[in-house]
Order: structure tokens, then C-alpha cells, then sequence
């Protein structure tokens, strides 16, 4: 079963060269220096031969990739080591509007449903040198190969597994080139490489958007950036003018009263207090009045961030921010109708006993109706996704040792010890 499928950008040769002026420049600075990571949430997926829809009034371009399948746990294995934490491959279609900015994640281009079709897994002995072929509507329009891939298999899994534990199921979708081909309704894609199951899918215009079935996998946790004006002045940004989301995956999940690894050789380390909201039933279209019809209740989670990891490439990137250990989150759910006005909630964050973060949910840029009602504008919320909100001002270093405890007023309290990487690998033993 499919569980969390990664992707990579700018992985594919053309593309570092179609954008290396544009990257040494605002708000870029640099080329990237680790791989661009993002998530195909679970609402993306389909398999090969089902009809994907096409979001009206936008240009929808394809994106023919190869993935590797993990078949064995995988946590900070080397490049060596990689090939046999491999079970096979699958070949994918990573659907996208266009690409115009690399700077924030690009939720909106990359996460419509639909947008990651995945074909059936085949071993194969050696991915490099694979040709990856487009055919629309029976003619070849794209061909391109893993020799024109910046990292292969092996160290993209060496590297995502550095700070993410993978398991079995997870896919890594290993990159596109810079040249995309647009899809029509009517057209039907298939996607062609010697040794694997070709994807094969018809595409046609979405009438009215409907809720997409509902997909197994781990529930999408979306996460806002820069929600509370406050703690955006504090990192010298101003509030967004639409939702800064990003999604975490599975792996950087734990609960109450567990550790958090700070990782050795960082400067900051930075706790988050966030009101996190948990969608009852499947949301597709919603209006913001009818938005907490859709939310089965609320819990809170501690949203971690490692700003020494930090690249301006669909930052914050999962480096940052989906790192194992580093988003505790509370199992208990308290049900909508007990939380009678989650825009009036406290927050409040405690190092070893001290207040050191306060604010209210009164501050939030957008608020919980605001934010389900947008997601749902251009992807099916499903039961279980959730969503943290941001956090406001007043962050500041933990260290190994300290108890962070994160409290919100009428929802509960986060209890979390912080641990060094050494003491981590030790209790591993
Ligand atoms: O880009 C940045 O530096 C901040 C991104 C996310 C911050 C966050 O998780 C929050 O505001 O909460
Ligand atoms: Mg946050």
C-alpha cells in the first residue's frame, strides 16, 4: 500500500540550467544545495487507466517520471546501502500547472486531485539509463532519460532518508525536465519505459468539482506558514496575501510525551504552538459558511523548525520541517461542538516550566473557515487530513534536556522532551 510519495524538482538537468541565473538572484540567492523535496498528497493519487479530471479555466501539464518503491525500512542509509532498501520502481505521472516560482511550495500547481497517477511496481536491476516516453494520444511527444537526472535512486534515497525515516510502500518520484507538454480533456496520456507497466490515462474537463473518492494512504497534514502577523514581523516578513501552506509527511509525526531530536551542529532549533484543525468528512468546493460543517474537532501539535536547514526553495522545505520526531502532535481529538469559538483560543508554549510563547488564535491571518474553505477550492479534503495553523509570535532555541510543554485553552496540553541526536541513537541500541 502507497503511503507517502515524495517528489523531488529540479532534479532533471534542463532544469537546473533553465533556471541557474534566475536561482543566484532574489529571492533565491543560490542554487539549491540539497534536493527540492515536495509531497503528492494522497487526493493526487490514481492508478493506471482511471480518468483524471482536469481543473477547469487551467493549464494542466504533464510531468512523466520514474519512482522508486521502498521495501525496506530505510533511516539514514548511505548511497551504498540504498539499492537494497529499493523494492522496484513505478512509472508516474507528476501532473502540475506551471511552474513559475520555486521560492514557496506550490500546493496549488502540484496537490489537485488526480495530479500523481502511478502505474504498477516492477523490480528493475539498474534504474540509470532508463528512457522515460510520453505518448498522447498515441503519438511520442516527450523521451528523456535517468542519465539526465542530477541524483539517481541511490542518493535520493541516502538523502531523504537522512532526516526522514522511509518505510515500505513510500515512493520517490525522481524529477521532470524543464520542458512539460500540455494535457487536454479528451487526450489520452501513456507513459512508456523498457522493464515497467506503462501508465495509461484518459483526461477529461471537470464539470462541477466533486468530491474524489476516498484514498487510502496517510492522511495529508497541511501546515501554515507565516499565519500570525506577529511571528512573520518577527522573521521579518510581512503576512502573505493568500495561505502559505506547506504539507509534512508521516515520519516527522510522534505524540505526547515523547522525545524530539535536536539535530548536533545546529544553531536553531525553534518550537511552534499551533491549533491544529481535523476535517470529519470529505470537503470539495466548501464555502467558508459552511466550512466547520466539514471539521470534526481540534487538537494541537508542536511544528518544529530547524532554521539552519532552511533553502529558499519551497521553503519552509521538508528539511526544515518533516524531519522525524519533530512534530509532536496530540492523539486526542476534542470534538467540534466542545471547542465553541476556535478563533478564541490561547496558546501558550512552556521551556522547563517558564511561559515563553503567548498569543490567540483571535490573531490568526486566516482563520479556520477561511483556510478549509480555500483548501477545498482546488483539492478533496478528506476525513482524517489535517491542517496546523501557524503559530504566533515569541520563538526562541531548545536544547537538549529542556520539557516543552504547549498548551491550547479548551483543547489540551503537549507534553515533549528534547533530546540530542547522540542520545537518540544510543536509546536506539
Ligand atoms: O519561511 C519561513 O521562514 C517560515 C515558514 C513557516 C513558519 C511556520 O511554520 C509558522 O509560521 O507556523
Ligand atoms: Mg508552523
Amino acid at each position: 500500500m502507497k503511503r507517502t510519495i515524495f517528489a523531488v524538482a529540479l532534479n532533471h538537468q534542463s532544469q537546473i540550467q533553465a533556471w541557474n541565473a534566475a536561482f543566484h538572484q532574489s529571492p533565491y540567492q543560490a542554487p539549491p544545495k540539497t534536493p527540492v523535496w515536495f509531497i503528492k498528497p494522497r487526493n493526487t493519487w490514481r492508478t493506471s487507466h482511471q480518468t483524471i479530471a482536469l481543473p477547469e479555466g487551467e493549464k494542466t501539464f504533464s510531468g512523466a517520471t520514474v519512482g522508486l518503491v521502498i521495501g525496506e525500512k530505510a533511516r539514514r542509509v548511505t548511497e551504498a546501502q540504498a539499492a537494497q532498501h529499493i523494492a522496484g520502481f513505478v512509472l508516474a505521472n507528476e501532473l502540475s500547472l506551471a511552474e513559475e516560482s520555486f521560492y514557496r511550495p506550490a500546493i496549488q500547481a502540484k496537490c489537485r486531485d488526480g495530479f500523481c497517477p502511478t502505474g504498477e511496481m516492477a523490480p528493475l536491476s539498474d534504474s540509470h539509463g532508463l528512457e522515460i516516453v510520453t505518448e498522447v494520444n498515441g503519438e511520442e511527444r516527450q523521451r528523456w532519460s535517468t542519465t539526465e537526472l542530477q541524483r539517481g535512486a541511490e542518493q535520493l534515497v541516502a538523502a531523504l532518508s537522512d532526516f526522514a525515516t522511509l518505510m515500505p510502500g513510500d515512493i520517490i518520484l525522481m524529477g521532470t525536465p524543464q520542458q512539460r507538454i500540455a494535457v487536454e480533456a479528451g487526450d489520452e496520456v501513456v507513459v512508456r519505459a523498457t522493464g515497467l507497466p506503462a501508465l495509461v490515462n484518459r483526461f477529461v474537463a471537470e464539470q462541477t468539482p466533486q468530491p474524489q473518492p476516498q484514498e487510502q494512504g496517510h492522511p495529508t497534514f497541511f501546515a501554515l506558514g507565516l499565519n500570525y502577523a506577529d511571528h512573520a514581523s518577527e522573521l521579518d516578513f510581512k503576512a502573505p496575501e493568500s495561505p502559505l501552506v506547506f504539507i509534512k509527511a508521516a515520519n516527522t509525526l510522534t505524540g505526547d510525551n515523547a522525545v524530539s531530536v535536536r539535530p548536533d551542529n545546529v544553531d536553531y532549533m525553534h518550537y511552534e504552538a499551533e491549533l491544529v484543525v481535523v476535517i470529519g468528512k470529505t470537503a470539495r468546493n466548501v464555502s467558508r459558511e459552511q466550512a466547520l460543517d466539514y471539521v470534526a474537532g481540534y487538537t494541537l501539535c508542536n511544528d518544529y523548525a530547524v532554521r539552519d536547514y532552511l533553502e529558499n526553495y519551497y521553503r519552509p522545505n521538508l528539511r526544515v520541517k518533516s524531519r522525524d520526531t519533530l512534530t509532536p502532535l496530540h492523539p486526542n481529538v476534542v470534538p467540534r461542538d466542545q471547542v465553541p469559538d476556535a478563533q478564541n483560543l490561547t496558546l501558550k508554549t512552556f521551556i522547563n516550566g517558564e511561559l515563553r510563547q503567548s498569543g490567540t488564535t483571535r490573531d490568526m491571518v486566516f482563520d479556520v473557515p477561511f483556510l478549509v474553505s480555500w483548501l477545498s477550492q482546488f483539492m478533496t479534503l478528506q476525513s482524517g487530513d489535517m491542517i496546523a495553523t501557524g503559530t504566533p509570535k515569541g520563538l526562541a532555541d531548545v536544547r537538549p534536556g529542556d520539557e516543552v510543554v504547549v498548551e491550547i485553552e479548551g483543547v489540551g496540553r503537549l507534553t515533549n522532551r528534547i533530546v540530542s541526536e547522540q542520545q537518540f541513537e544510543e536509546s536506539l541500541k
